[in-house]
C-alpha cells in the first residue's frame, strides 16, 4: 500500500518535529514531508502534547535555548534519536547530553549549529586559516527576530578558531583599545571578538575576517533562505541512528 506522495509507510522512517510552527520547523516538516523515504508522524508546537512524538524514531528540534534540554532529556528516555538544530548548547549543556545518552546506549543525537552545507565548509574553511593570521574577528548578520546573540554559528566558530590559536601558539589578538563604549568592540568568545548586527531582510549571514601583514581574508556564508538548512537536516535525520552517543556539528556526516 502506498500513501497520495506513493510513499510505502512501512519503509518510511518516521519522523517528529519539534517547534513545527515556527520559522525552521514549518521548512523542516514540507522537506520531510516530500523526501520519499521519511514520514512526517508528529508536528508539535508550544502547547501541543510531546506525546505524539512517541511514535517517532527520529524527532527534529528546532524550539529555543529554554526548551530544547527538555526535550531532548524527554526523547532520550523514550529512546527516540534526535537532530538539534536548536542554539545554546555550551559545553556543560553537551555534557548533560553525554551523562542522558549513557544510559541509553542505542540513542543517537546530532546538534549542529548550522546546517547549512555552505556554513559547514565556511567553518572549517575558517578553523584552517586561523593559524596562519594574527589578527581574527567575527561578524555575523541574522534576521531581527532572532533570540540569541551572538548566534550559535558564531560561537562555534569563534571557539574553533580559539582552539586552532591555541594549537599554533598564537598569542591574543592584538587591540590597543583602551577607552570603548561597552559593547563596541563586540563580544568576547574565548579571545575572538564577536559582532552581531540584526536587521529586517537579512536570513543567516557570517563574515570571518582575518588580518595579518599587509594583508586580510574574509570568509563568507549567506543563507538566504531557510530552504539552505535542509539539506543537512535531512543528511542528520537518515543518519542519526546509524550514531549512537552524542555527534556534535556536521562535519563527520559530511566526511
Ligand atoms: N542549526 C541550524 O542550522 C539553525 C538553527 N536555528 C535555531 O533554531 C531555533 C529556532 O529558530 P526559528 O525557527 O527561527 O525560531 P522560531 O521562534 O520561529 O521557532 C521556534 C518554535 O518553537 C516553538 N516552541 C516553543 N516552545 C516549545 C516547546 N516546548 N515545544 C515545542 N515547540 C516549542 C515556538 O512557539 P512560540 O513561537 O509559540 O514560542 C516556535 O514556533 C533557534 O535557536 C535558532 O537559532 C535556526 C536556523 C538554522
Ligand atoms: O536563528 C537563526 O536564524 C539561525 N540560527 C543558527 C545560529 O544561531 O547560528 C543558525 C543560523 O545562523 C540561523
Amino acid at each position: 500500500m502506498t500513501d497520495e506522495q506513493g510513499k510505502t509507510p512501512a519503509q518510511q522512517l518516521r519522523v517528529g518535529v519539534f517547534g513545527a510552527r515556527g520559522r525552521m520547523g514549518i521548512e523542516v516538516c514540507k522537506a520531510v514531508d516530500a523526501a520519499d523515504d521519511l514520514a512526517l508522524t508528529a508536528a508539535v508546537d508550544q502547547g501541543d502534547s510531546r506525546s505524539a512524538v512517541s511514535t517517532a524514531e527520529v524527532v527534529v528540534d528546532f524550539t529555543t535555548p529554554d526548551v530544547v534540554m527538555d526535550n531532548l532529556r524527554w526523547s532520550i528516555e523514550q529512546g527516540i534519536s534526535a537532530v538539534v538544530g536548536t542554539t545554546g548548547f555550551t559545553e556543560q549543556r553537551l555534557e548533560q547530553v553525554r551523562g542522558w545518552l549513557a544510559d541509553k546506549p542505542e540513542v543517537g543525537v546530532v546538534i549542529a549549529p548550522n546546517f547549512g552545507i555552505g556554513a559547514v565548509l565556511m567553518m572549517q574553511f575558517a578553523a584552517r586559516a586561523a593559524r596562519h593570521f594574527e589578527s581574527v574577528e567575527i561578524i555575523e548578520q541574522h534576521h531581527p527576530r532572532k533570540l540569541d546573540a551572538p548566534s550559535g554559528t558564531a560561537t562555534h566558530t569563534a571557539r574553533q578558531i580559539a582552539r586552532a590559536r591555541a594549537e599554533a601558539g598564537l598569542g591574543p589578538v592584538p587591540d590597543a583599545t583602551k577607552d570603548e563604549v561597552p559593547g563596541a568592540r563586540g563580544a568576547d568568545i574565548e579571545g575572538v571578538r564577536v559582532h552581531a548586527v540584526r536587521a529586517t531582510g537579512l536570513v543567516a549571514h557570517q563574515e570571518v575576517l582575518f588580518g595579518g601583514t599587509g594583508e586580510t581574508l574574509t570568509i563568507r556564508h549567506d543563507s538566504y533562505d531557510r530552504v539552505s538548512f535542509m539539506p543537512g537536516v535531512l543528511l542528520a535525520v537518515r543518519a542519526v541512528r546509524n550514531r549512537p552517543g552524542l555527534t556534535v556539528g556536521l562535519d563527520a556526516l559530511l566526511d
